[in-house]
C-alpha cells in the first residue's frame, strides 16, 4: 500500500524531499503539506503537480487520519513542537537536523518517544547513508587500519548566507560530523576545544571563519575538524581516519576527469544537494520502507540528543577557548535495539 506523507516546511530541503518522493522513490506519495508561508506551499504543490492539500499548520496536518508519516523540514527552532505533536498523534516522523535546537528539547522528544513505547522518529543525518562513509565504516569495522587513533576532517561550503552566525558553524554545519564520526568509530565524545585561525576576508564582519574543532573521544581518538563556510571553491567534505596499521580516506564523489586548457583535473561540486543526492535518496527510501514495516531503523532521537549535547559543549568551547566536557545522560533501553548503525 502507498504511504501517505505530510510535509511540514516546504523550503529548500522540503522541496527536494518532495521531488525525490514524487519522482525517484517508491511506495509513498505526498498528500498534505504546510508552511508558515502558505502561498509558497501552494506554489510547491503546483510546481510538483501534487494531489495534496495545503493545511494551515502542523496540528491541522497531523489531525489527518490518512497521513501515515510526516517529514519535518521547517526551520530548526520549529522542529521540537512538530516532532512532539507527531509523537502525540502516534505518527512516524522524519525530522531534518537539528532534531531540536537545544539538548533539553531533544531530551523532551526522547522522553515522549519512550512514553509512547516504540520508535517513531528518524533524524536526517543522511551521511550514514552515503556510500563513501559506508565504505569507510566497513574498513574500520573490518580492522583494515587497526585501531583508529586520529581523524582529520574538513567541512567546507562555498559561502554562507547573511543570517549565518559563528555558532551555526557548529549547530548547522559541524553537526553532520558530530553525528557521523561517532557512528563511524562506534565511540562517544569526552571533551572539545575550538580554535580560530586567521579569518578569511570573505566572511561577513560578525563571523569567525574558518574554525578548528578538536574533539577527544571516550576511547582516546583525537578528531580535528576544520569548518570553513566561505571557502569559495566548492562544497568539499573530507575525512581521513588514521589507524595503527594504515589510513582510510573518504572517497571523492565520482566525476569525469578533464584535460583542458593546459590543466588536468575533475570538477568539484558546489551544492550540498548534489554532493549527498544519493544519500538523501537512500535515507528517505529507508524511512518509507521502515514505516511500512512498522520498524524505523535510521538515526534515532537519541542520536539527535547526543548531537545536541555535543554541539552545546562545542558552542561553550567557542566562547571559552578551553577544553569543555561533553556529558550525556544514560542511554535509555529503547535505543539499545539494533539500528542502521549496528545492522
Ligand atoms: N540534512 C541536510 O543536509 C540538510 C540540508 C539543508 C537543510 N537541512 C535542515 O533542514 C531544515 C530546513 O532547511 P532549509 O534549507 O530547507 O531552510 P528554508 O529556510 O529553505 O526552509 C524552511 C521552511 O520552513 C518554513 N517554516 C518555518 N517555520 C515553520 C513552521 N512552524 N511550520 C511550517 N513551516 C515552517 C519556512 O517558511 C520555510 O519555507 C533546517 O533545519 C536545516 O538545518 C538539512
Ligand atoms: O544546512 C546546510 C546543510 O546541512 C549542509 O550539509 C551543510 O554543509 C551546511 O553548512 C548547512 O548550512
Amino acid at each position: 500500500m502507498t504511504l501517505n506523507i505530510g510535509v511540514i516546511g516546504t523550503g529548500a530541503i522540503g522541496k527536494d524531499h518532495i521531488r525525490r518522493i514524487s519522482s525517484n522513490l517508491s511506495g509513498a506519495r505526498i498528500t498534505a503539506v504546510t508552511d508558515v508561508n502558505q502561498e509558497a506551499a501552494q506554489v510547491v504543490v503546483e510546481q510538483y503537480g501534487l494531489d495534496a492539500v495545503v493545511y494551515p499548520d502542523d496540528k491541522a496536518l497531523l489531525a489527518q487520519a490518512d497521513v501515515g508519516a510526516v517529514l519535518v523540514t521547517s526551520w530548526g527552532p520549529a522542529h521540537e513542537q512538530s516532532v512532539l505533536a507527531a509523537i502525540e498523534a502516534g505518527k512516524y516522523v522524519f525530522c531534518e537536523k537539528p532534531l531540536a535546537t537545544t539538548a533539553e528539547g531533544c531530551r523532551r522528544i526522547v522522553d515522549a518517544e519512550i512514553r509512547h513505547g516504540k520508535r517513531l522518529v528518524q533524524v536526517g543525518f543522511m551521511r550514514r547513508y552515503d556510500s563513501g562513509y559506508v565504505q569507510l565504516k566497513q574498513a574500520i569495522d573490518e580492522r583494515l587500519i587497526g585501531e583508529p587513533l586520529m581523524i582529520r576532517c574538513a567541512h567546507r561550503n562555498p559561502e554562507s548566507g547573511p543570517n549565518y552566525t559563528s555558532d551555526m558553524a557548529i549547530t548547522d554545519t559541524l553537526i553532520h560530523e558530530i553525528d557521523v564520526l561517532r557512528w563511524l568509530i562506534d565511540d562517544d565524545y569526552k571533551s572539545v576545544q575550538v580554535t580560530y585561525p586567521r579569518k578569511t576576508r570573505h566572511a561577513l564582519s560578525h563571523m569567525r571563519d574558518p574554525q578548528v574543532v578538536m574533539i577527544e573521544t571516550r576511547g582516546g581518538v583525537l578528531i580535528t575538524a576544520e569548518i570553513f563556510v566561505n571557502c569559495r571553491y566548492g562544497y568539499d567534505i573530507q575525512c581521513e581516519v588514521i589507524g595503527e596499521d594504515g589510513i582510510a580516506k573518504l572517497p571523492e564523489p565520482s566525476s569525469i576527469s578533464l584535460r583542458k586548457e593546459g590543466m588536468y583535473g575533475t570538477r568539484i561540486l558546489m551544492d550540498w544537494k548534489d554532493r549527498f543526492i544519493e544519500a538523501y535518496d537512500r535515507e528517505i527510501q529507508d524511512f518509507i520502507d521502515s514505516v511500512k514495516r512498522g520498524d524505523v531503523q535510521g538515526p534515532t532521537a537519541w542520536d539527535g540528543y547526543v548531537a545536541a549535547v555535543t554541539a552545546d559543549a562545542c558552542v561553550k568551547a567557542q566562547e571559552s577557548g578551553e577544553w569543555e566536557d561533553i556529558s550525556l545522560d544514560e542511554k535509555p533501553d529503547l535505543y539499545e535495539s539494533r539500528t542502521l548503525s549496528e545492522a
